[in-house]
């Protein structure tokens, strides 16, 4: 009984440590979520986690606490402190070392800047906006496109699936420009789509949060024995894992590659496939939904004049260089703006000694993020009417810094998205080559659920199936 009292004491205290004691007591947000931790699992576990969070910001502003140590802003200050101050941002948060592939670290897992500067000195000109705009780059994504459209069209006036033909096209842009000529061909081959399958239908929340949160409790070590003898361990998509670690040991590539660039710098074998691995999956899923999302939309009925308006300018400016289309650049920006791949909270740690972030302190180690999904919407003077999608509104000179402030699809900062240039290449390049000659439409035997299905890191359409109609122009 005793034990009893002193259990129901310690609960009474550390609730009202972190209530009213805790710096953190401060901030806005449900009692319940600053109390326990439990309450953000709930939506974690349940894929809600982007739509709770943004509903809190709409009730209680644009700094919330989410649990007993995690907070989530939404303004360009927050956005410029967490991630862009102090040269790259505040380090990353534990949850990024899920993204260790053949039990070594990539870029994108890599929490502290140092070994994050190291990493991404090897080959970030492979990424630079020069470097992708090279013919040999173009040229590479463009016959990707060609393909990609041809066969889309091979059936004029009938139903499409482009969920699947545009995952194909993401995943086999990415391996060229990873390592060409040992890239995928999951467009033009049956066999090799099954790669693309397995990673654009593969469920990873609850295996990837189960993960997450007992490398939290216990030493990783005991984590990886316990999935070796005890539990499943999250399923890999084992084609392209083998296919990206046997290119690894490959030198037969092409010198555009990022491939030859990780080779001059001698690094093990499963470095350099642990690497490829990470921009293999950051590079195929985010191109592919987002693509899909945009089509989807410009061809709904309500999308019929913006369709038109981008083909318009598409017919008026046949040899333009793709980005002098100032209106297709506006569909692919409000598409992303609309319909993130990656909505979700970019988590970072506080700093020693704790930081001012927009006038709140936050005590060091305290777990802080934006989410793209509410900073692309919250405030309705910059975005106004944020649910619509209105590529026009990239086209006002009037508040273009402060919608480009809180443009973070891509991330912000030195650890913000280094594939950006080529996601934005070859989206514009496919819907040029669709909207040049096409005009679409949903087709009437589409009933899967377009709406956003939160995986770990980024979002896809619940239904896993898009089925488009192409008309000839
Ligand atoms: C529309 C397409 C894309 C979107 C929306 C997107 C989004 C993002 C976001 C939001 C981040 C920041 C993550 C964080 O801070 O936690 C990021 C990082 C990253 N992205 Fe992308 N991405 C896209 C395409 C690509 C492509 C094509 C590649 C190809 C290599 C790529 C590779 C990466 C890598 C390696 C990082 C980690 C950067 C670092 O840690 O320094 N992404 N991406």
């Amino acid at each position: 009984m005793l034990a009893l009292y002193f259990l129901a004491a310690g609960i009474l205290y550390v609730v009202y440590e972190r209530l009213v004691l805790s710096p953190l007591g401060k901030i806005p947000g449900p009692s319940l979520a600053g109390a326990t931790r439990l309450v953000l699992m709930y939506h974690e576990f349940t894929g809600t986690r982007t739509q709770w969070i943004h509903e809190l910001h709409l009730r209680y502003g644009s700094v919330v606490r989410i649990a007993p140590d995690e907070v989530s802003f939404a303004s360009w200050n927050a956005v410029k402190e967490l991630y862009v101050s102090e040269g790259s941002g505040y380090e990353k948060t534990g949850f990024y070392k899920l993204f260790d592939n053949y039990s070594a670290m990539c870029m994108f897992s890599t929490i502290t800047k140092g070994p994050h500067g190291e990493r991404k000195k090897i080959f970030s000109d492979r990424y630079t906006k020069s470097y992708i705009m090279q013919p040999e780059t173009v040229s590479g994504i463009q016959d990707r496109a060609e393909e990609c459209i041809n066969i889309c069209t091979e059936n004029v006036g009938k139903a499409v699936d482009v969920y699947v033909l545009l995952h194909c096209y993401g995943l086999d842009c990415i391996t060229y420009h990873l390592f060409d000529p040992l890239g995928t061909h999951t467009l033009a081959d049956p066999a090799d789509r099954m790669k693309m399958k397995e990673i654009a239908y593969q469920d990873n929340l609850i295996d990837s949060y189960k993960e997450y949160y007992l490398t939290k409790m216990i030493p990783s070590e005991v984590v990886t024995l316990l999935y070796k003898y005890l539990v499943r361990r999250p399923a890999r998509p084992q084609r392209i894992t083998t296919q990206v670690m046997n290119t690894a040991r490959r030198s037969d590539v092409a010198s555009h590659t990022v491939l030859s660039k990780l080779l001059e710098a001698n690094l093990p074998a499963e470095s350099i496939a642990s690497e490829m691995f990470d921009h293999t999956i950051a590079g195929h899923d985010t191109t592919g939904d987002g693509l899909c999302f945009l089509m989807h939309e410009l061809s709904l009925p309500r999308s019929a004049a913006i369709q038109e308006s981008l083909q318009h300018e598409l017919a008026e400016n046949p040899s333009a260089p793709i980005d002098d289309l100032p209106y297709l650049d506006a569909v692919v920006k409000e598409g992303l703006r609309c319909f993130s791949p990656s909505p979700m909270s970019l988590p970072r740690r506080v700093p020693k000694g704790g930081r001012r972030v927009s006038d709140a302190y936050i005590p060091e180690n305290t777990i802080v993020s934006c989410q793209a999904y509410t900073l692309h919407r919250l405030d309705e003077r910059v975005f106004p009417n944020p649910d619509a999608f209105m590529p026009e509104r990239w086209l006002e000179s009037e508040g273009i810094m402060e919608r480009n402030q809180l443009f973070f699809a891509f991330g912000a900062g030195g650890r913000g998205c280094i594939g950006k240039h080529l996601a934005l290449l070859e989206m514009k390049l496919l819907l040029r080559e669709a909207y040049s000659s096409y005009r679409t439409r949903v087709a009437p035997e589409m009933s899967a659920s377009m709406e956003r299905d939160d995986q770990f890191i980024v979002s896809r359409p619940k239904g896993q199936q898009c089925l488009l109609i192409f008309e000839k122009l």
